[in-house]
């Protein structure tokens, strides 16, 4: 989103002064043009410390198109941040954060592949974080599970053009809306930040939710 995009690069050049950081407008489905976002940003800064996968669409109608951008694209992502991050390939590690959402815990029948890719991000993570561990990459990959939040993707629930045959049930996301409570992105925010400074959390599964607020998602161990 260009304009957002310039707006907030604004904000952060009068707060911390030119040249600290930049804008780079990427569709994340275009895979060249993700690699050339990222290339781009370590030769600008020098080095990749922190990557969040955040990007993500609602559209059930478009079904194919929410997977390249809530999954496909956070997978490609992880890769090209663990390409400019891993020791594998010669570099000083970092931390990854992959955005997925409770609809992962409380799915929603109405939308189907939107929670399949929210499940997917987690999978995914988790998987990738081990491999990091077991392969010394040096790099902290988590994933973070918000409940709703008072965004534009919200507000998608109403719209046809993205619900499809689904939008008939609008009206229980409401219910789900006022029954669960609506978050402040700030919250999320302060999520990613304790994800970001705790260097003991590797593979973690942060839920943010009105009732609890920040908390972790627990796994019972495996047994054989
Ligand atoms: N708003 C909510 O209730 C919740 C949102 N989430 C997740 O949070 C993440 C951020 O979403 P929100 O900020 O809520 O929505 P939003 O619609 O305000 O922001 C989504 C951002 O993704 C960008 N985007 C979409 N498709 C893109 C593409 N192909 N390439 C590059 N950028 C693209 C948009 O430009 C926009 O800036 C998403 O992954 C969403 O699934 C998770 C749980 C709850
Ligand atoms: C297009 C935007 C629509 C949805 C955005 C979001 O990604 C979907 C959220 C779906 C469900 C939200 C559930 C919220 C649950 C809570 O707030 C919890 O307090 C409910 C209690 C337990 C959940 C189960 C658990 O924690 O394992």
């Amino acid at each position: 989103n260009e304009i957002l995009g310039e707006q907030c690069k604004a904000q952060l050049d009068a707060e911390f002064g030119e040249g600290k950081s930049t804008f780079i407008q990427c569709d994340v489905t275009h895979g060249d043009a993700l690699r050339d976002a990222f290339q781009r940003t370590v030769d600008q800064f020098g080095q990749l410390d922190i990557a969040i996968n955040n990007a993500g669409i609602n559209n059930e109608k478009n079904w194919e198109k929410t997977i390249q951008v809530n999954l496909t694209s956070v997978i490609k992502g992880t890769y090209l941040a663990l390409e400019h991050m891993s020791k594998e390939y010669g570099k000083i590690g970092g931390t990854i954060i992959n955005v997925s959402s409770m609809a992962a815990f409380l799915h929603s029948p109405h939308q189907p592949v939107y929670t399949a890719t929210k499940h997917g991000v987690i999978g995914f993570t988790r998987a990738i974080a081990d491999a990091s561990l077991q392969g010394d990459y040096g790099v902290r990959i988590n994933v973070l599970c918000p409940a709703f939040v008072d965004t534009p993707l919200l507000h998608t629930v109403e719209d046809e053009d993205n619900m499809g045959k689904f939008v008939k049930f609008k009206d229980d996301f409401k219910r789900s809306m006022n029954k669960f409570g609506v978050l402040q992105p700030s919250l999320i925010a302060e999520g990613m930040m304790r994800l970001i400074m705790d260097n003991s959390l590797n593979g973690a599964v942060m839920k943010i939710t009105c009732s609890k607020g920040i908390h972790f998602h627990t796994y019972e161990p495996m047994s054989a």
